[in-house]
């Protein structure tokens, strides 16, 4: 079972979300990109920790990031805080589809607080205007072993 759009409007607010109407989806809520990433350096995952790369933070060109294909990582406008009870799902905007583009992004995790980030795929050259509606996060009931308490808890804040 998902939530309405109003209670996960009212989940980002609690967090210090300030949302325009545009933002309030029936099912969930629209996430703003802030940010675009080109990584720069590698990462890493191990058998125990993990480093993400360095990154170059893209600047607007008249406001829009102009994106040739390529993958980078983004990140959102709004803080965000999953409540207990709840697990979380961003999901690409059609529109970025319909341009062969996408988002890919994981589990966003009960008691998780903090702006997010997720990986844009630009399929197609794409122009996007800095804050402009990228994603839509929606939140379903469950049922979970304590709450989150990783790494990028409070991230962004
Ligand atoms: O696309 C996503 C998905 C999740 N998150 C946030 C919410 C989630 O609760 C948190 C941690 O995600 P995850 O548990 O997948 O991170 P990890 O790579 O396992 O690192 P850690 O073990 O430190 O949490 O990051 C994002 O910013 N983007």
């Amino acid at each position: 079972m998902f939530d309405s759009g109003s209670s996960v409007a009212s989940a980002l607010e609690a967090a210090g979300a300030s949302l325009a109407d545009a933002q309030r989806q029936p099912n969930g809520v629209d996430l703003t990109v802030d940010a675009v990433f080109e990584g720069t350096s590698r990462g890493r995952i191990g058998r125990e920790g993990k480093r993400v790369a360095d990154r170059r933070e893209l600047e607007p060109e008249g406001g829009d990031y102009r994106l040739n294909p390529g993958t980078y990582v983004v990140r959102y406008g709004e803080p965000v805080r999953i409540p207990e009870g709840r697990i979380g799902f961003v999901l690409p905007r059609s529109t970025l589809l319909r341009n062969a583009c996408t988002l890919d992004t994981a589990v966003w995790d009960a008691g998780y607080e903090g702006i997010g980030e997720g990986r844009l795929d630009v399929g197609n050259p794409i122009d996007i205007e800095s804050g402009a509606r990228i994603a839509q996060l929606v939140l379903a009931r469950a049922d979970h072993d304590g709450t989150y308490d990783g790494d990028y808890q409070s991230e962004g804040l």
